[in-house]
């Protein structure tokens, strides 16, 4: 049952929305979809789920064509289930019948309809109609319908865009688990680095209308092939340099590197940056926070017009001075 995108390209007048994006995903497995605002997500899940037309490639279920240009199998007949931010509930029909509309003909299906409320938490709203629910919990009756079809595939735009931090956490793992019990393939737009990194089994990081990594992410982490890539785990910051014969050199020191002459930017990661208050140090100490464990300072490095957020043990001093040290060898460079 995998589910296959091929070589999409996708244009709104001038605008080009997707350019051969291109993702294979496999039953059982989540792919998020993570990149900065406009660069193509929602419009390749709504090419993927058959509410924007086609224009170039193909999507594939299970071995069969689900749309090519000019053939395409309407929404409603696919195998796949969706929860996008508009693709809003039934006004007059109950949470409870909204769910069980999809299940028709199936047994007992205000029986599953009422399992799969409670599951994301909203078991005591299954009498409410939609008009009487926060943004929030319409989403979870939209997911609710969703899985409760138990699709081949399942498509989600920011499911949990309307939903309270520590809440939004725990139904992502009810969701993971849920999803992997159903063996669906299944495709979510996130602009959440950190839900990118919970939930998915890969994440596909997009750019401009492409897709220009798909890794896992522990390949990200220590074998990202883009500077968006390796970006995406917290604390991330971009070291600006210029590498010359083999070195890459920065206002933070210098490093071997295999890469060609010219610009890049090193990611440094909080793990791979050490800071101690030191009287000589280069940085001075700005702005500091409680990062619980942890203090976090912002540091400005005389003479240079360059900031860094790291990380000390104990509250340094506003106004101090520290030093920096870097792990080069956890430290990923990329030309520019
Ligand atoms: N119906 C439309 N008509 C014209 N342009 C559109 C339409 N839908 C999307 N676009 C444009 O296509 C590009 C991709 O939009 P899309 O909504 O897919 O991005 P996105 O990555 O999902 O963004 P966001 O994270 O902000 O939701 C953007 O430049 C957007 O302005």
């Amino acid at each position: 049952m995998t589910f296959v995108l091929t070589n999409i390209s996708h244009q709104f007048g001038q605008t080009r929305a997707l350019a051969s994006a291109s993702l294979s995903v496999e039953p059982g497995e989540l792919v998020c979809l993570f990149g900065p605002s406009g660069c193509g997500k929602t419009t390749l899940l709504k090419i993927a789920a058959g509410l924007e037309p086609l224009q170039q490639g193909s999507v594939e279920l299970d071995g069969s064509l689900l749309a090519r240009p000019g053939q395409e199998t309407p929404p409603e007949k696919r195998p796949v289930g969706l929860v996008f931010q508009d693709y809003v509930l039934f006004p007059h029909m109950t949470v409870e019948k909204n769910v069980a509309f999809g299940l028709k003909g199936q047994p007992k299906p205000m029986q599953r309809a009422a399992d799969y409320l409670k599951s994301l938490g909203i078991g005591g709203l299954a009498r409410r109609y939609p008009h009487e629910l926060s943004g929030g919990q319409q989403q979870r009756v939209a997911l609710a319908r969703a899985l409760a079809r138990q699709p081949m595939a399942l498509l989600l735009d920011e499911p949990f865009a309307s939903i309270d931090v520590t809440l939004r956490r725990r139904l992502r793992e009810d969701l993971r688990r849920t999803l992997k019990e159903q063996n669906a393939a299944v495709v979510m737009v996130t602009h959440d680095p950190e839900e990118a990194l919970a939930i998915g089994d890969r994440i596909a990081m997009m750019r401009k209308g492409e897709i220009i990594e798909i890794a896992s992410p522990e390949n990200l982490f220590f074998n990202p092939q883009t500077l968006e890539g390796a970006s995406i785990f917290p604390g991330s910051q971009h070291l600006p340099g210029v590498i010359a014969n083999g070195v890459f050199r920065s206002a933070l020191g210098e490093t071997e590197t295999a890469l060609g002459e010219g610009p890049a930017h090193a990611v440094l990661r909080p793990d791979a940056l050490r800071a101690r208050q030191s009287e000589t140090g280069l940085f001075e100490i700005g702005d500091v926070r409680f990062a619980g464990p942890h203090w976090l300072a912002r540091l400005k490095k005389d003479g240079a017009d360059m900031f860094l957020t790291v990380s000390f043990d104990a509250c340094p001093p506003s106004g101090g001075r520290a030093e920096v040290q870097i792990d080069w060898s956890q430290t990923p460079i990329f030309s520019m």
